[in-house]
């Protein structure tokens, strides 16, 4: 299973939760990339303001250089815009995403009832902003985060080892 995965979808949507849980069935590494990000760009989103392009386009060039390597990974990256997935499938032409799409009201919420992490709940509003949902002629699947972890991943298998 050399297929590079990305996990895509705003911040609460469930992508390192679900993208550990599908390297593990893969067998495969999983990469975060909220941990590629330079300092200066956790430093802007602890400080309450969102990113744009110009803090993205490297961050994403570093993520589509993981995704390059041989033998593929999981990785969690928002991968908001169509755009940012064009920058990735020209890194890694074969990548196919996992979309994981769901309301304001249930993102919001597991992301204000989760602990440790650095992003600011008032940064969603400008994440569903960014978001384009995966197109029709994306390779990848959407599937919405109200369905269990394991039911995801399961499907997940499916489509992509039919794909
Ligand atoms: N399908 C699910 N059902 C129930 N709870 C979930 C599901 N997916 C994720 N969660 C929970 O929602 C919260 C957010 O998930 P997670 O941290 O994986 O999201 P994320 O997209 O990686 O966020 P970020 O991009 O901000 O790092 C966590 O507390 C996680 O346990
Ligand atoms: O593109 C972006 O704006 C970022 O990747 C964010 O989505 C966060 O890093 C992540 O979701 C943490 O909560």
């Amino acid at each position: 299973m050399t297929t590079p995965v990305v996990v895509m979808g705003v911040s609460g949507s469930g992508k390192s939760t679900v993208g550990r849980a599908l390297a593990q069935r893969l067998a495969v590494d999983f990469i975060d990339a909220d941990d590629l990000h330079p300092p200066a760009n956790v430093a802007k989103m602890k400080a309450g303001h969102p990113l744009d392009d110009t803090d993205r386009w490297p961050w994403l060039d570093d993520v589509g250089r993981r995704l390059a390597e041989p033998g593929g990974g999981v990785v969690a990256c928002s991968a908001l815009k169509r755009a940012y997935r064009d920058r990735l499938r020209a890194a890694a032409p074969t990548t196919w995403f996992l979309h994981l799409s769901g309301s304001r009201e249930l993102i919001g919420r597991r992301q204000a009832d989760r602990t440790g992490h650095f992003m600011p709940t008032g940064l969603l509003a400008s994440q569903f902003d960014d978001l384009e949902p995966l197109a029709a002629d994306e390779p990848g699947l959407t599937l919405d985060v109200a369905l269990d972890v394991g039911e995801i991943v399961s499907a997940a298998l499916e489509a992509l080892l039919t794909d």
